[in-house]
């Protein structure tokens, strides 16, 4: 990686076309600083560009990233992430970034997400989505805390001319940074369909006996609501919802050739800010109550509940275990918290680890997912059950979706409470940690809550 100081965008993209010798091209990146915008109004303004738009907020901590267009794509038809990490270094060490701040975020950035199974047949429902991608954005927004921050990112070769493409970003730019119309629909769910419900609690059934006979431990089951909407959702109106309905979730986006997987998930994979780490374990769920002596009774009873913390627990075995090798220390409280959300609340365990030198967040995605919060334990058996036995095709959901950058920051969620939005039609997805005193009737309720941020915005 090729660090410069530049004064300008043109003069950053001359310098890079210069250094370059032969047939090769180079990723450019130019990072600067404006003034706070309003970034769903940058992501509706995105429309223009005509390409694949993904956004990222963690509404906890104020920071919000929108990736506009693809500068480079690194897609896979496997998940694997090795291969993902390698092909990230490479395109790093061949970069020429002119970025003069330390702000996670800034500097090459790339936007992605995963399919839950790689090894599961894909149906048509996830027929625009690769195994797995990492897009790195030709525009990204940063808008941490007070400070934004717009990195433009492009692949040049030894024949272009950095003027022209110098104007070309600084067109594009004023029409991001300039006002964005928002017509807001008033949609609402048409109709809605649960697919195969009673089958679902056959399989849930089944999951039990198999713990029972002692194969698994435990296993997370999922399925599918599909809506028909009065018309077609405008996405950044369902972000603005999801954001103002689900302040504690980390709320996200990613189009693909005008499908867009969205959601507001609670449940943090992992963080890294320089050797920081931090994970969450969050599995356990319980609804809220209806007023606040009820909604304390209900997080009480969470809190003594022996099939719960027994699919707690599962999760804070399994990431205490998973990242071990990868830190060099590890916090973890010794019970859980509620952590409340608007439609229910959960068991909740944070963990804290400071990351050795050598690991990077790709380490970290590699050993945690699946967590047993979305597939199982033992994870191999969980798995394997859910392959063939689960009637949905989770494509994306439930599996990490995230950012990265060339400073070694980065985050990924867990996509749950999420959909699918397709013109104006939509999936949603929900799933429930199967245990052996897990009861078909009450995992069917707790996914019909699950289901709730996502059918709310969408006017259901
Ligand atoms: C699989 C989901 O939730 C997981 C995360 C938190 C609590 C869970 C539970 O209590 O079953 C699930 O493990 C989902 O929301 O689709
Ligand atoms: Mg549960």
């Amino acid at each position: 990686m090729i660090k410069v100081r530049e004064e300008t965008l043109e003069s950053t993209l001359e310098m890079a076309v210069n250094s370059i010798e032969s047939s090769e091209s180079r990723l450019v990146s130019f990072t600067k600083k404006i003034d706070e915008v309003d970034a769903l109004q940058f992501f509706e303004a995105g429309k223009h560009l005509k390409t694949n738009r993904s956004f990222w907020s963690s509404t906890i901590d104020n920071f919000t990233m929108v990736g506009l267009g693809s500068a480079y794509l690194i897609a896979d038809e496997e998940v694997n992430l090795q291969t993902i990490h390698k092909k990230w270094n490479a395109l790093l060490h061949n970069a020429i970034i002119n970025n003069n701040y330390q702000t996670p975020g800034t500097g090459v950035t790339a936007m992605g997400g995963m399919a839950f199974d790689p090894l599961k047949a894909r149906t048509p429902l996830w027929k625009k989505f690769s195994k797995s991608e990492l897009r790195i954005p030709e525009f990204t927004l940063v808008q941490d805390r007070e400070q934004a921050y717009i990195t433009y990112t492009v692949m040049v070769n030894k024949v272009d001319n950095p003027s022209e493409i110098a104007r070309y970003i600084l067109e594009k730019e004023e029409i991001l940074l300039s006002h964005a119309d928002t017509t807001l629909h008033d949609i609402q769910v048409k109709a809605r369909e649960e697919i195969q419900p009673h089958q679902w609690k056959n399989t849930v059934g089944k999951a039990t006996q198999y713990i029972s006979s002692g194969k698994a431990d435990k296993i997370v089951l999922a399925r599918e609501l599909r809506l028909k909407l009065t018309e077609e959702a405008n996405v950044t109106a369902v972000l603005a919802s999801l954001m103002e309905s689900q302040p504690t979730s980390y709320v996200f986006a990613y189009e693909q050739a005008g499908d867009c997987f969205i959601g507001a998930t609670p449940e943090r994979l992992v963080k890294v800010e320089e050797s920081q780490l931090l994970s969450t374990c969050l599995a356990g769920t319980a609804p809220r109550g209806l007023n606040q002596t009820e909604d304390e009774k209900f997080g009480y009873q969470l809190l003594h509940d022996k099939k719960n913390l027994e699919e707690h627990n599962y999760v804070v075995q399994m990431i205490k275990g998973s990242i071990q090798s990868l830190c060099s220390s590890i916090q973890i409280p010794e019970t859980p918290v509620l952590y409340k959300l608007r439609n229910l609340q959960h068991l909740y365990t944070p963990v804290h680890g400071i990351l050795k030198d050598d690991y990077s967040i790709f380490n970290v995605i590699e050993k945690l997912h699946p967590t047993p919060a979305l597939g199982g334990e033992p994870r191999e058996k969980a798995v394997s059950f859910i392959r063939e036995n689960e009637l949905l095709d989770r494509g994306w959901y439930g599996a990490p979706i995230g950012w990265l950058d060339s400073n070694q920051n980065g985050e990924f969620a867990v996509a749950i409470r999420s959909g699918l939005l397709q013109g104006n039609e939509a999936s949603l997805f929900a799933g429930c940690g199967v245990v052996k005193d897990s009861d078909p009737e009450e995992e069917y309720e707790e996914t019909s809550l699950k289901f709730l941020p996502m059918l709310t915005v969408l006017g259901g």
